[in-house]
């Protein structure tokens, strides 16, 4: 059972109360909410939180729309009502619920007293990221040991800390414990107390048997896992967007590893957009750039699931600066073509299908790019024998077995059809550059991942005639601009 609000209750069809027929009338709310809540207090007393969770984003990504800070509308009572049957328990969430009454916009419950009541915090470094340390924490009660990240109180922080919070309850999800709202030297601080995973993160974990291919097998369980995070943000409208080694971790070194995704300090789900709140541009009008938005960022993840599985099948990654660069313009490049490459030595024993994988999670056009859906339905993934049409197999010694092999993949050629010529720098790649260390070239990764991410982001510009700078006034009043008649 799912509440979509802004189909349950359409401003068309709602009795209007001024000349605005955007806004909701009060007794419609009031009905809307005390079903809502009836319907709220049955799952609660029955259903796992991951649904409240998921009702929780819904309730907030299409009510805080009308939430205002300064006064105490239905609507936010409602929002908080629903987020607060996600919270972890009953002590939190009335701490929670009184806090929140300050703090409308705060979809997640946190304690405002200070962490050191309830957790000695210890000096003991956990791993170190771009956001800060995160450091050993242990509960004065049980003596449990948690992992503490310290994030500077600001918009971005509190979207992080909200979208993990929103997803932790899946399996393959770090989970959160605590949140707290402290302040240190006069600096406001969220504090997320998680789980402590003792495996470490996938790329230290992954280096630490020296970078050796793991097996298709072992890849497939890790996609398996990591693949049903994704899923479920996915599915919530949340993109994680910073998907690599070093966000994946290990609950242990042993073959029983439970593989769980964390950092959310890109994550995002589909924000308002001023464009379709305003009475004058309805969803029926917006433009499929608008719409699709979120698409592109979901997208994203799979490119990075398809990067992660390319460097945990071979050890290096399939695009690099050959000269050892942060990010270099041949490497920046070869990511805009999707040229790279499958180099023999290690890539003559891993299948067809599951090159084929990465072939479709590198497609350079998002839209051509694997979902997440299709991913996990895959045989490597899923355990079970290949349902979907089998890969031509090229006859030995024929030029398709030869462009085959050297694997260059350009989204315009067909994967089975010879490639003419191979690029230099696909050609640099097979003739065994030395691949630079696995922790240098993640950080060419993550540079990889912003130019990614900054290419979807869109950028509002406004159209000329209701820009109104000092600049082009100045310009407006010196040149007259001549009408273009246009004779069709
Ligand atoms: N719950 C945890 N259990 C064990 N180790 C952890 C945990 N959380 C984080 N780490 C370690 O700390 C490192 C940095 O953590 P995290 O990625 O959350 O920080 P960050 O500052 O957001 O990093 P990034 O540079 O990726 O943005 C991880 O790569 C991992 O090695």
């Amino acid at each position: 059972m799912m509440f979509d609000l802004d189909e349950e209750i359409d401003p068309l069809e709602t009795p209007q109360t001024d000349n605005n027929p955007f806004r909701f009338s009060p007794d419609l709310i009031e009905k809307h909410e005390k079903r809502l809540l009836a319907e709220m207090d049955f799952i609660h007393e029955q259903s796992p939180t991951t649904f409240q969770r998921s009702l929780c984003l819904n309730a907030t990504s299409t009510l805080e729309v009308h939430i205002s800070d300064d006064e105490e509308s239905p609507t936010a009572e409602l929002q908080r009502k629903l987020c607060l049957c996600a919270s972890l328990n009953p002590e939190f969430s009335q701490e929670a619920a009184q806090r929140s009454r300050k703090q409308s916009y705060t979809s997640f419950p946190y304690h405002d007293h200070q962490i050191t009541d309830d957790y000695k915090v210890s000096a003991e470094i956990i791993g170190i990221g771009e956001s800060g340390k995160v450091m050993a924490c242990y509960n004065k009660t049980t003596g449990e040991k948690y992992a503490l990240k310290v994030l500077r109180d600001s918009p971005k922080a509190r979207r992080e800390v909200e979208l993990h919070y929103l997803t932790s309850n899946h399996e393959n999800v770090v989970t959160i414990h605590d949140i707290y709202e402290n302040t240190f030297d006069g600096v406001k601080c969220l504090l997320m107390v998680v789980e402590f995973l003792e495996g470490g993160d996938l790329l230290s974990q992954f280096e630490g048997q020296g970078s050796v291919p793991y097996t298709e097998k072992k890849v497939g369980e890790i996609i398996r896992q990591i693949g049903a995070a994704v899923q479920f943000l996915h599915d919530m409208n949340i993109a994680h967007r910073d998907i690599k080694l070093e966000n994946i971790l290990c609950s242990s070194k042993g073959d029983d590893c439970v593989y769980k995704l964390g950092d959310y300090g890109f994550a995002k789900r589909p924000e308002r957009n001023v464009l379709m709140e305003s009475p004058c541009c309805t969803p029926y009008y917006a433009p499929p750039e608008v719409l699709g938005r979120e698409r592109y960022d979901r997208s994203c993840d799979m490119w990075s699931l398809g990067v992660a599985m390319y460097i945990l099948l071979c050890g290096y990654p399939p695009f690099y600066s050959m000269a050892g660069l942060a990010l270099s313009p041949g490497m920046r490049a070869r990511i805009a073509k999707g040229y790279y490459a499958f180099p023999h030595e290690e890539w003559d024993p891993v299948s067809d299908s599951t090159k084929n994988i990465i072939r479709n999670l590198l497609k350079t056009n998002p839209s051509e790019r694997m979902t997440i859906h299709q991913l996990m339905f895959v045989s490597l993934v899923t355990g079970e024998p290949d349902r979907t049409t089998p890969i031509p197999i090229p006859v030995p010694g024929s030029e398709d077995e030869r462009s085959s092999s050297d694997s260059c993949h350009d989204e315009n050629m067909d994967e089975t059809r010879a490639i003419p010529e191979i690029p230099k720098s696909v050609r640099f790649l097979r003739d065994g550059v030395k691949p630079p260390r696995l922790h240098s070239i993640q950080e060419e990764v993550g540079r990889a991942l912003e130019l990614m991410r900054m290419g979807h982001d869109s950028v509002y510009v406004k159209p000329p005639k209701l820009a109104c700078t000092s600049l082009l006034a100045r310009r407006r009043s010196h040149f007259s601009i001549p009408q273009v008649q246009l004779n069709y």
